[in-house]
């Protein structure tokens, strides 16, 4: 696999904003690596693909879940879930990407999920934390970011759910059990 082929194919499938956010990810995705282990050629390759249909029509990525077996549930939750799953399916498809390490940290990038892997939590929370990302709650999140991934993770995570609950809208329950798994390990531990 071509790195910088993969790298073209990616920026064409988004707007330049999205490709800068892409680029931000990649970054942070590496310096959490540095941080707090993993192998930076996987975590690199998961960030530079995690947004890779974010910006594909919404009825084309429809057409993939309803025709490949993708989680039909998906469609009961907000759009923006679903091109993750998308994503991990298509970049395996068309890019011939088999390593479901990988392919996992694409897939639950959005949502998080129990047991999520090392890998997953770096991809999920440097989403969460690129320098282009401003939201309330931002700084707090780097902030733990740099000592406690879970810590930092789970911050992320309550500000998704808060933000849906504030909003009044569904939550797809992968997110809450993401959080209600952090947080179980971590009064374990103590
Ligand atoms: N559990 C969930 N249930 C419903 N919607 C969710 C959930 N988790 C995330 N989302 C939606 O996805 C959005 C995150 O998408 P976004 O910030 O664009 O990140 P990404 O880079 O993954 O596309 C949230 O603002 C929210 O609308």
């Amino acid at each position: 696999m071509n790195l910088e082929a993969l790298r073209e194919a990616t920026r064409a499938q988004m707007p330049e904003k999205r490709w800068t956010h892409t680029l931000g990810v990649v970054d942070t995705a590496l310096e959490l690596t540095s941080r707090f282990g993993g192998d930076p050629a996987k975590a690199e390759l998961a960030a530079l693909l995690h947004d890779y249909a974010k910006a594909w029509p919404i009825l084309r990525q429809e057409q993939v879940i309803r025709e490949q077996g993708l989680p039909k549930e998906l469609l009961d939750y907000g759009k923006e879930l679903w091109h993750a799953h998308v994503g991990a399916w298509v970049v395996r498809h068309e890019h011939g990407i088999e390593d479901e390490e990988v392919l996992n940290a694409i897939r639950y990038h959005t949502s998080g999920r129990e047991n999520m892997t090392h890998l997953e939590k770096i991809v999920c929370l440097a989403d969460y934390i690129e320098p282009g990302r401003d939201y309330p709650g931002v700084h707090k999140i780097r902030q733990l970011a740099e000592h406690n991934l879970d810590e930092a993770l789970t911050a992320g995570l309550d500000s998704t759910i808060g933000l849906l609950l504030e909003r009044g809208e569904c939550i797809f329950p992968l997110t809450v059990l993401a959080r209600n798994d952090l947080i179980r390990r971590r009064k374990q531990k103590e």
